[in-house]
């Protein structure tokens, strides 16, 4: 079932709770909710006892809710937290911030209605205009405030996770929540979670959202709208929520978030809810069903990976296999080397039609050739296209190449396994095609083209490589999660000037995906500079954002054209169908930089050799709307050996 690669978390807030002990008796252990959200009272009205639960149930199954009058009172604020740190509660809820339509309580919202309505009628269009700003003002520094609070307590506690509500009719919520992170300077234990208070959507506001780590969805009772069902024990669902709210509810679902039932003002029936979580958990059902790469790909979301470096080290028998696994990647390589072999043929008809094949096969090697994975593929592309090939296999890695040895004898074919680095190696003879699979998230990050450079002249003229042809892709990306991870625990310039493979999870591509860097093969053999300095790169971008954002670095792809139009992509415009071989590759820079809906991002992007011929590395850095310093200067923080 699809809900089982999903995992989201139930949660109630019963409203009022009369007695928590009996609420969390009735909710968790006997109608299945994960969590009890229970208002952080120390007096012990409501818990009778704390002792009723146990120090376990209390950090794992109770969300500690702070109440609204603690934004404007200090002293009631620092009791609450107190009493949360001393039952050891690890999840804690904010009162949502002061709007300016939304008022702290019902009381206080009527009394205000009543008082402005008295004022209103005397008042000038001039007064209303300055007592509306005044009110804004006042507003905006109780926020502050409460800021500076919430601030102190997240410095001394380590281990709670904070929630912050935003209500979602609120246009402007995603800009409070990232004025917050940026005056708190962005906590990863400090999560923000989405009241739909409305079952209208600012498709601008959510968009914003979507790349958000946000914790949890907090969806009050009264949004249901009720059905009326002939049988009143049936357990279908009575309630219904607007198709608006269910897209995005599943949005969030796949993202693995909470979602936190909140009982209504007046919403007095407690059973309702017990039929709302039942429609919700349907909700949850018809989510797609995860396909196994999917699944698999779920335990690597939002890991930081160092990228592999082939050339530099030698890879492990694990890492072949895990390529290996990818049966996409072979396929297209099998099917470019069958069209390749298809070609060659006719072009040898062509030239001798009374060319033997048998005795002039087409020469095929195979450059880097790993435990042989592409070796079995250009195999059985000869045997499907009945093209002779003579094929060699190259691998500079004495362990692979044991491997490559000892599979020799389970290929139905003769292959000639050469041990050496491809850029150095004499071959006996030249060959038509040559085979390589060097690439990496950033299609030349594992120095694909310094090798094929080195490695052309074993072509025969006309001869070609497959890939022919590779282009790096980026765009500006938020992914507060992984900057976070990044800013904390790798708090130092080497970690933020270095790029990782990522297989993102919370995350949104902010604009659109533009062309970095294209590398062709072979290259005319005056183009090979010695100094390597023709595979020097330069590319600056002008992106225009969609929406408010705050941006945490560049996502970058890559395309390869393996030969005609036999094409392998990681770009997700045309990603290829269930490849698995690569994620994206992820360049963070030192500082998120805020860009307003409709304004420009200007990025430079550098691809640099360096002198001692020794690494190749990339330079980057941001122009507008802030000038960054350049990242990695002269390969300071990550460079590729070669
Ligand atoms: C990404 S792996 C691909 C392996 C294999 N083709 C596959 O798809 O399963 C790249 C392989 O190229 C080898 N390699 C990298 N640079 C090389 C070089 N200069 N000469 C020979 N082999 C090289 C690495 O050792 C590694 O086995």
């Amino acid at each position: 079932m699809s809900e089982e690669h999903y995992n989201v978390k139930y949660c109630i807030e019963p409203k009022p709770i009369v007695s928590f002990t009996d609420s969390f008796d009735d909710e968790i252990e006997d109608f299945g909710f994960n969590l009890l959200c229970a208002p952080l009272i120390p007096e012990g009205v409501i818990a009778k006892s704390d002792m009723l639960l146990s120090c376990g149930q209390w950090a794992e199954d109770i969300i500690g809710v702070i109440s609204p009058e603690c934004i404007e009172d200090s002293k009631k604020f620092q009791a609450e937290m107190g009493w949360a740190t001393y039952l050891g509660i690890t999840y804690i809820m904010f009162a949502p911030f002061l709007t300016e339509d939304k008022k702290v309580s019902k009381i206080e919202e009527i009394k205000e209605i009543k008082e402005d309505e008295k004022e209103k009628k005397t008042e000038t269009e001039e007064e209303k205009e300055i007592k509306k700003k005044k009110q804004s003002e006042s507003i905006h520094d109780k926020n502050t405030n409460y800021i500076r609070m919430i601030n102190s307590t997240l410095k001394s506690t380590t281990s709670t996770d904070f929630i912050i509500p935003f209500y979602l009719s609120d246009k402007n919520s995603w800009n409070k929540w990232n004025e917050i992170r940026l005056m708190t300077e962005s906590y990863s234990s400090f999560y923000p979670a989405l009241i739909l208070d409305s079952s209208k959507v600012h498709t601008e506001c959510i968009e914003s959202w979507m790349g958000e780590n946000v914790k949890a969805l907090i969806i009050p009772s009264d949004l249901f709208a009720e059905q009326k069902t002939r049988n009143r024990n049936s357990k279908q669902s009575a309630f219904q929520l607007p198709k608006q709210i269910v897209q995005l509810i599943k949005h969030f679902m796949i993202k693995d978030i909470d979602i936190i039932l909140r009982q209504s003002e007046g919403h007095k029936v407690r059973r309702d809810l017990h039929k709302q979580f039942y429609y919700l958990r349907k909700i949850e059902k018809s989510l797609p069903k995860l396909s196994n790469w999917e699944i698999a790909n779920r335990d690597f979301e939002d890991c930081l990976q160092d990228p592999l470096q082939p050339l530099k080290d030698n890879l492990e028998s694990s890492s072949y296999a895990v390529f290996e696994d990818d049966t996409i990647k072979y396929e297209l390589y099998e099917k470019a080397v069958y069209k390749a072999l298809l070609d060659f043929a006719k072009l040898r008809k062509k030239e001798d039609p009374k060319i033997n094949l048998k005795e002039n096969p087409i020469v095929v090697m195979l450059v880097g050739s790993g435990r042989g994975g592409i070796v079995r593929r250009c195999i059985i592309a000869s045997h499907k296209s009945k093209v002779p090939i003579r094929l060699y296999a190259i691998e500079k890695n004495p362990s692979a190449v044991i491997t490559l040895r000892n599979n020799k004898w389970e290929y139905d074919h003769e292959v000639i396994v050469v041990d050496t680095d491809m850029r150095v190696w004499n071959p006996p003879e030249k060959c038509d095609i040559m085979v390589s699979e060097l690439l990496g998230s950033f299609g030349d990050n594992e120095l694909s083209p310094e090798c094929l450079d080195g490695a052309q002249k074993i072509l025969k003229k006309g001869g070609i490589s497959i890939p022919s042809e590779y282009n790096s892709f980026m765009c500006p990306i938020s992914t507060p999660r992984l900057f976070n991870e990044l800013f904390e625990k790798k708090n130092n310039l080497k970690g933020l000037e270095t790029s990782y493979v990522v297989n993102f999870g919370k995350y949104k591509y902010l604009s659109n995906i533009q062309k970095v860097f294209t590398f062709t093969h072979p290259l005319p053999k005056e183009s090979i500079k010695k100094d390597n300095s023709h595979n020097d790169r330069f590319k600056s971008f002008n992106f225009v954002l969609k929406n408010d954002s705050l941006i945490h670095g560049f996502a970058g792809f890559f395309d390869a054209i393996l030969y005609k139009d036999v094409k392998l992509s990681t770009n997700p415009i045309d990603h290829t169908p269930q490849m698995a071989s690569w994620f994206p590759i992820y360049f963070p820079i030192q500082k998120p930089v805020f860009v307003k809906a409709g304004d420009n991002f200007k990025a430079s992007m550098w691809r640099c050799t360096s002198n001692d011929l020794k690494r190749v590395f990339y330079e980057w850095t941001v122009t507008s709307p802030v000038i960054l310093p350049i990242h990695n200067v002269n390969g300071r923080s990550s460079s590729i050996d070669l």
